[in-house]
């Protein structure tokens, strides 16, 4: 295991290139399952999340190799339909799998998908899209067997806009028999890219991006060429650690559009963006404003996977603020490190009131999940002395080089040898 090391109290500064989305790259890696042949896809960040998908690939009898600038997998001898129980709980998007094998194979047999400890994170609207669409659905166990004779296109409405599971039942139903109506879908960008990937491949989609998704089944997809979209996340939080450091950077290979609840906030607490094309230019002129409430919410609302660093941003306002996290029920764990070091907040439920500003001082602090390190790295960075933020596993899931990116910003950030000591067993990375 490996730690951070930052010596905060450095603004950002310089330009620098935003990753590829991870949250589009792996479903879209999954989905190469679809079709026999040589897929190619640009821009895929070099994560762990991506690296457990590419090995699941393989499992399934895939050849996967990584060049500078894409991956290509050859998914011809996908013959295997069990996934290693090693290989599921190494990530949450192994559950990405269930769709593509069944519409490729008929079959497949999982474990319990793994991923950050953020919530229960059911997968019950997955299994039930999945069984809407004729699968036989049988739960052993710790065991889930899947198989189905003909997939037949139906009208289905989630529960709740879950992503994965509209991921899931969009790419079961492109290969069903006739037409399959998805009421209630997600709607987040990396849907979008999912939907442009597969009907690059021959499927008829539409409506990803809206609360309902048409997939005309097709008999056949072919391999895929494809560049991956900026990861929205990746930009915010850079974007949250040029405004905590008080910084002036400029992001290049972001889309505005995909960020727009994320930008609203940053505007009202007096960030200040200048956009040029896919540029923006990042910088804080003032104190930054309180905000009276921010709530998580599936997209176009603000996302869960930016609350954790601007819950750092708000203990740096100048007044109260209150958040709510409204999509995983034990998303708030990085408060209690986040008042080792210096911030006043107040937790009821799934509720924070943040009294700032605060002067954030160095602390020994170990993230719990992927966002949670990005927001402790974040306080960090603009705390006075020296952090160390443990954990850093759980941000190299997400985050391509975190800390080289930080440092060609001008940021104190040095990755260690941890002590056995602070090892967390509390989840799977
Ligand atoms: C790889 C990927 O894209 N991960 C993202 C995806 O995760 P993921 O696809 O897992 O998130 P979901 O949208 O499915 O989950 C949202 C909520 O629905 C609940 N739920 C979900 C499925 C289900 O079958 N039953 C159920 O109850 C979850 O417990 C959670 O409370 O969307 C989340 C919400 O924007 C983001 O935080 C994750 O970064
Ligand atoms: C929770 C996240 O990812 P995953 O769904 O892969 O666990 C995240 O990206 O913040």
């Amino acid at each position: 295991m490996e730690k951070f090391v930052i010596e905060g109290g450095k603004p950002l500064s310089g330009s620098i290139r935003v990753q590829g989305a991870k949250n589009a790259a792996l479903p879209i890696l999954a989905a190469t399952v679809l079709s026999e042949g040589v897929h190619r896809i640009y821009d895929v960040p070099d994560l762990t999340d991506v690296r457990a998908m590419c090995q699941i690939l393989v499992a399934l009898g895939a050849k996967v190799i990584r060049f500078p600038d894409h991956i290509e997998v050859d998914t011809t001898y996908i013959v295997h339909s069990h996934i290693p129980d090693d290989l599921m709980r190494k990530i949450r998007s192994s559950i990405f799998l269930l769709g593509p094998m069944l519409a490729r194979l008929h079959q497949v047999s999982v474990s319990k998908p793994g991923g950050c400890a953020i919530g229960q994170r059911p997968i019950d609207i997955h299994l039930k899209g999945l069984e809407a669409l004729g699968a036989q659905i049988e739960e052993q166990s710790e065991m889930i067997h899947c198989h189905v004779d003909r997939l037949i296109g139906t009208k289905i409405k989630l529960e709740f806009p879950s992503v994965g599971a509209t991921e899931n039942v969009m790419m079961a139903a492109v290969l069903a028999e006739g037409t399959t109506v998805i009421h209630n879908s997600a709607r987040e960008p990396e849907i979008m890219d999912l939907q442009a990937v597969l009907n690059k491949m021959g499927a008829r989609i539409h409506g990803a991006g809206t609360s309902t998704i048409y997939v005309e089944g097709v008999d056949q997809l072919n391999p895929v060429e494809h560049c991956i979209i900026p990861d929205r996340i990746v930009a915010g939080t850079l974007m949250a650690a040029v405004g905590a450091t008080q910084g002036e950077v400029t992001l290049e290979n972001v889309n505005r559009y995909h960020l727009a609840s994320v930008i609203d906030i940053l505007t009202d607490m007096g960030v200040k963006l200048d956009w040029e094309e896919d540029r923006v230019r990042v910088w804080t002129e003032q104190k930054l404003r309180p905000i009276h409430m921010i709530a998580t919410e599936p997209f176009p609302g603000f996302p869960t996977d930016m609350q954790p660093q601007m819950l750092v941003l708000l203990t740096l306002a100048d007044g109260t603020s209150q958040l709510a996290e409204k999509i995983f029920e034990s998303r708030l764990k990085h408060v209690d490190e986040l008042i080792k070091m210096g911030a006043k907040i107040k937790v009821d439920g799934c509720k924070a009131c943040i009294d700032g500003p605060s002067e954030l001082t160095g602390a020994h602090v170990a993230a719990t999940d992927l966002r949670a390190g990005a927001a402790l790295v974040i306080a960090g960075l603009c705390a006075k002395g020296t952090t160390v933020v443990e954990g850093v596993p759980y941000i190299d899931r997400g985050y391509d080089c975190f800390d080289e990116v930080i440092k060609s910003l001008g940021g104190q950030i040095y990755r260690k040898q941890t002590s056995p000591s602070f090892i967390s067993n509390s989840s799977t990375v």
